[in-house]
């Protein structure tokens, strides 16, 4: 990593900013302020994400999450293993929605954070499918597995073996820790990798996975 990077602060956007940086339509920045406004809410009675991060929601939350999509502009179905409150995954469904066969896997094993889930689908029209499920206990065949805050590397590669093997690629969203637990994980796993800059975290890296085997 490059020592400037570190020291980098990420970009505080507001919905305004937000809109000019990813050219997302009048209609998404609706969606996505309502996404927030829920999150905000029930954030008072659930944990689902640090309280503080609210006010930094179009970086931290809106931005981070859907730089994924112009990795992989032609995906049309995505699974977010352990969503939380769902993301990247809702972000991506918001995103997606009205494209056609888009569909947008939500894996949480907290039940009620998959009530939260299934508020925030049903306001938005979402294209989710929500799995109150451990992720690696689905068999599901989609373009892209992806992850955020889930799990450390050699533990989330294992969640997401099943998907992968079935030909998925993988698109983690990692922070200043990757290239420790991509070493770590390296003991576990034989994969191809490629470390990818995040444009909401100077900090952070989107690891993009193919080929996973176990090491022997
Ligand atoms: C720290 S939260 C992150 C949530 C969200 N991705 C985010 O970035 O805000 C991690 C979530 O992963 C879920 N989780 C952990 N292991 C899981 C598994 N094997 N299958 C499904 N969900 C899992 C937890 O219940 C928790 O909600």
């Amino acid at each position: 990593m490059q020592p400037d990077a570190l020291l980098a602060e990420p970009p505080v956007l507001d919905a305004a900013g937000y809109q000019a940086l990813t050219g997302a339509s009048d209609a998404q920045i609706a969606d996505l302020a309502r996404y927030r406004d829920l999150l905000a809410e029930w954030n008072e009675v659930m944990n689902l994400v640090g309280p503080l991060t609210i006010a930094t929601y179009w970086t931290r939350h809106a931005l981070d999450s859907s730089q994924l999509l112009a990795l992989a502009p032609d995906a049309l179905t995505w699974a977010d293993l352990g969503a939380g409150a769902g993301l990247p995954g809702v972000v991506l469904a918001i995103l997606l929605k009205g494209r056609e066969g888009a569909k947008v896997h939500l894996v949480e094993s907290m039940a009620k954070r998959c009530r939260f889930l299934e508020v925030a689908a049903q306001a938005l029209d979402l294209p989710v499918e929500i799995h109150n499920a451990r992720a690696e206990t689905l068999k599901l065949k989609i373009d892209i597995v992806t992850a955020r805050a889930c799990a450390p590397m050699t533990k989330l590669l294992g969640f997401a073996e099943p998907y992968l093997h079935r030909g998925a690629t993988g698109l983690f969203l990692k922070g200043q820790d990757v290239a420790a637990e991509l070493t770590e994980a390296r003991k576990a796993w034989s994969f191809a990798s490629d470390l990818l800059p995040s444009q909401s975290d100077p900090r952070g890296r989107i690891v993009q996975v193919k080929r996973l085997s176990r090491v022997r």
